[in-house]
């Protein structure tokens, strides 16, 4: 893998991530694609929005189909007809986050399926196994997603239980050979101290890339801006830094003025299929009466197929019936919001005028995502 940096523009910087299955444009947004789709797009849908990189999950894919199904079928790239790079997370977080019952020891956790209750347990190396047989071309190590709040004392045990994790990750990893790359994830919540500790551990084992983890987990903004703010520079230069499960379009801005290169979130692709819909005329509930007999687009400065071909009065009446097109219509919009947005970031970045961008674009964010 390779990862050249284009242009700088104060922190913020514009790169090439080159993979085997093709290049990705930084920074960047990942949709997620946690069943193997993102859900209500096809995956050329997705790529024709100009998405060149997706997620998907080493929990769920685990869990349901199993990793060994989709590596007897040829692998997740033929699974999910999705022939660009794909990320996928390694299973510490989704565990957390929707498993019950669990138990984690210093081998690994134990836990009960969010689908059928059954017991199962994932060590370090196991979640590395999953992610070799499912084919991904960048794995995330299998780490502690710290949850907020959480005493000082615990985040310090923690720290230490996801660098041993990581560090057997990439030694169960450097055993298999394979063409995939490894991305270490840092943790320390809150905590300033704690976070460059974590920081300093996992960048001395050493891995393709580095990810900022343990935000976006319900902290304050401050909190989340300060970390970011703090950890962002100290990590290697050379490496592409990703920040998970962030975010809404202000945070994104904020990260990228910092010097982050990829992101993840659901927000665009949940909000929608919520009827919550952003515009450059700021955030739409499309099923507001107001919109009843409204025959004007959606928004008209955006040139998506949503807004090229219907209005908002179908919009709504498509939602009100709960339609499949109305969720199909509405993630192709807001995919199309954010990589336009992520387009049109990169090009002032690469211009030198990302200062001027955030200026003209923070208005617009806060009338979508405060
Ligand atoms: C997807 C995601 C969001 C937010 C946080 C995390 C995290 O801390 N660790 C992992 N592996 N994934 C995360
Ligand atoms: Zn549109």
């Amino acid at each position: 893998m390779q990862f050249k940096i284009l242009k700088k523009d104060g922190f913020a910087r514009t790169a090439l991530l080159e993979t085997k299955r093709g290049v990705i444009h930084t920074p960047a947004f990942m949709p997620v694609g946690t069943n193997g789709t993102v859900k209500a797009m096809t995956p050329e849908e997705v790529r024709d929005i100009g998405y060149e990189i997706i997620l998907s999950n080493t929990y769920h894919l685990y869990l349901r189909p199993g990793h060994e199904t989709i590596k007897e079928i040829g692998g997740i790239h033929r699974f999910i007809n999705w022939q660009g790079p794909i990320l996928t997370d390694s299973g510490g977080f989704q565990i957390y986050s929707l498993a019950s019952l669990r138990k984690i020891t210093s081998e690994g956790v134990e836990f009960r399926s969010h689908i059928d209750g059954s017991l199962h347990f994932i060590s370090p190396e196991r979640a590395i196994e999953i992610q070799i047989a499912l084919g991904s071309d960048i794995m995330m190590v299998f780490d502690e997603c710290v949850p907020y709040p959480a005493e000082k004392q615990y985040v310090e045990k923690s720290i230490k239980l996801t660098k041993d994790w990581a560090e057997r990750c990439k030694n169960y990893f450097e055993k298999q050979r394979t063409n995939q790359s490894l991305f270490g994830i840092i943790q320390g919540g809150v905590y300033d101290d704690l976070r460059e500790k974590s920081l300093e551990e996992i960048v001395k084992i050493g891995f393709d890339g580095y990810a900022i983890g343990g935000l976006s987990v319900g902290e304050p903004k401050e909190d989340m801006y300060r970390v970011v703010k703090n950890v962002t520079p100290l990590m290697p230069e050379d490496k592409p830094r990703y920040l998970m499960g962030v975010g809404d379009l202000i945070d994104v801005l904020h990260a990228v003025e910092h010097g982050i290169d990829m992101f993840d979130c659901v927000m665009p692709t949940r909000n929608a299929r919520n009827g919550t819909l952003f515009t450059s005329r700021g955030r739409i509930s499309i099923k507001r009466s107001e919109f009843k007999d409204d025959s004007t687009a959606l928004d008209p400065e955006c040139d998506c197929y949503t807004c090229r071909n219907y209005t908002k009065a179908f919009l709504r009446h498509l939602y009100m019936c709960r339609e499949i097109l109305s969720m199909r219509l509405n993630t192709i919009h807001n995919l199309y919001f954010y990589c336009k947005f992520f387009e049109k970031m990169r090009t002032a970045i690469a211009e030198g005028r990302f200062q001027d961008f955030k200026k003209e674009w923070l208005p617009v964010l806060e009338k979508n995502f405060s």
